[in-house]
């Protein structure tokens, strides 16, 4: 299987220890295509700073997308770069589960929790402590 993982890379790296924790548990399940979101050395510059390396950036990460089985998306920090991999995904038709702590403080962007339909676009607000079990939950599903 391969998994798509979105992170939240030039909107802010404060969550990068559970980036780095889902994308562990991640890779019992399949491929992580893009385990460098989860990385402690990316900082919120993001992979390359100089404009022309963005097009490149953009269109790996698009053919990942598309390649991919499932996408699964941390998005308590506010991402651009995250809501767009995910309106793409959608229109791919991919699984989607989107995963939020409400313990930010923070409301989830109605256009990310208002696009839940229960088969393919998921929601699931979680706490840190129980990422592996909510994953397990997650992957369990998409075999019945
Ligand atoms: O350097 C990068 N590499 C990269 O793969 N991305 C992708 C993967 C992340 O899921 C998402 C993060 O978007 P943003 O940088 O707007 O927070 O975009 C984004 C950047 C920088 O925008």
């Amino acid at each position: 299987m391969k998994v798509y993982f979105c992170g939240s890379i030039r909107g802010g790296r404060d969550d990068v220890h559970v980036y780095r924790r889902i994308v562990h548990a991640l890779q019992s399940y399949g491929t992580v295509l893009t385990e460098h979101v989860s990385s402690a050395e990316l900082s919120d510059r993001g992979e390359n700073n100089a404009a022309s390396g963005d097009q490149a950036i953009h269109n790996r990460d698009l053919d990942w997308l598309r390649q991919s089985d499932v996408v699964v998306a941390e998005v308590t920090q506010p991402s651009l770069g995250v809501g767009y991999e995910l309106g793409r995904a959608v229109d791919m038709k991919k699984k989607i589960f989107c995963l939020f702590r409400p313990s930010s403080g923070r409301i989830l962007s109605a256009m990310i929790r208002g696009a839940t339909d229960v088969k393919n676009f998921v929601v699931r607000d979680y706490s840190e402590d129980e990422v592996e079990k909510v994953l397990e939950q997650f992957f369990c599903s998409l075999k019945n």
